[in-house]
């Protein structure tokens, strides 16, 4: 399964009063960014852009959203497999998680506390947008660094006006016994991009090239900004997204917020720039949630790499 390493994530500070996408210090921010993603495929981004109020008032929604009954709970489904309600479930007992579609508008995130809430949570519902609209302006940043790198801007424009977010909650039971339990199995995101966020229990690790594992430590001003299976064949390959897996130990509970990106009625294609001698075309144009339908079919879950079984050349 392969060991814990002592090695840690590139750490990029993103935040918002430090940047200004003249500077020289915005050109070297990009290639810290493409370098720590071409070879972990994620790192730990510093950001501002989410108070320490705003942590603490999205912890404290999450424990008010688990603490509903599962009967309210599972009313949260989806038409995408695994973006709706998922608990109790016999490989992974410990996860639970509910997912907010078109998380960044105030419609998508009303409708979500509707459906929990019935007579409504104002606290809740403000939370949610507040931190989803915060952690999508991360995402953006970020990709309009990679965009940046790789000379493909106007790519990246095309795929973010038919970019949506998902905000997933997460929380993990602490296992019953002194063990290292797996709280969710090994995979890569089949999303854009995955920004990940934690709450002081640690669990979160990350499977590095060589096989070992990278255990990311929490903390309020941090983001874990992760490539997804849609971003791998976008960029021809260069970044891969990486394994990860949580794992849980102690007598905490764990809570985590994931906000995922995928694009939506939109075919990706490989940018022509990506493409030369010694990089050949790696990838087909594909639909990112026909890609995670694929996914979810016997022969996508047996696949070892999905996204190069669903249109890998
Ligand atoms: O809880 C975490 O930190 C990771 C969650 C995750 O990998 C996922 O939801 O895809
Ligand atoms: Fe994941």
């Amino acid at each position: 399964m392969g060991s814990l390493t002592q090695l840690k994530l590139p750490v990029i500070d993103i935040s918002v009063k430090n940047l200004n996408s003249t500077s020289s210090s915005w050109i070297t921010k990009c290639s810290d960014v493409i370098r720590a993603l071409e070879e972990y495929g994620c790192f730990i981004a510093m950001y501002d852009g989410v108070s320490h109020e705003l942590h603490d008032a999205i912890f404290f929604a999450s424990q008010d959203l688990f603490d509903l009954p599962t009967e309210v709970k599972v009313q949260n489904t989806s038409h995408t497999p695994s973006h709706g309600y998922v608990g109790q479930e016999p490989v992974v007992p410990l996860y639970e998680g509910l997912g907010i579609e078109n998380a960044t508008t105030a419609e998508g995130v009303e409708r979500f506390t509707k459906l929990m809430w019935p007579s409504g949570n104002q606290t809740f519902c403000g939370s949610a947008l507040m931190f989803a609209k915060a952690v999508a302006e991360l995402d953006q940043t970020v990709m309009k660094m990679v965009a940046k790198s790789y000379g493909i801007e106007e790519h990246y424009k095309s795929l973010l006006g038919s970019t949506t977010y998902l905000l997933r909650f997460i929380k993990y039971l602490s296992p019953r016994d002194k063990k290292r339990n797996l709280g969710i199995v090994p995979h890569t995101d089949k999303s854009f991009m995955s920004i990940l966020h934690q709450r002081e229990v640690k669990g979160l690790e990350i499977k590095t090239k060589d096989g070992e594992w990278i255990e990311v430590d929490p903390s309020p001003g941090s983001f874990i900004v992760m490539a997804g299976d849609a971003c791998m064949a976008w960029t021809n390959g260069r970044i891969e997204s990486p394994c990860h897996r949580v794992m849980m130990q102690g007598n905490e509970e764990r809570f985590s917020l994931g906000l995922f990106t995928f694009i939506r009625d939109l075919e990706i294609q490989i940018p022509r720039e990506l493409v030369n001698e010694d990089h050949p075309l790696q990838f087909k144009a594909f639909d990112n949630y026909k890609y995670i339908h694929y996914y979810y079919t016997d022969e996508g879950k047996r696949s070892k790499c999905p996204i190069k079984s669903y249109c890998g050349i």
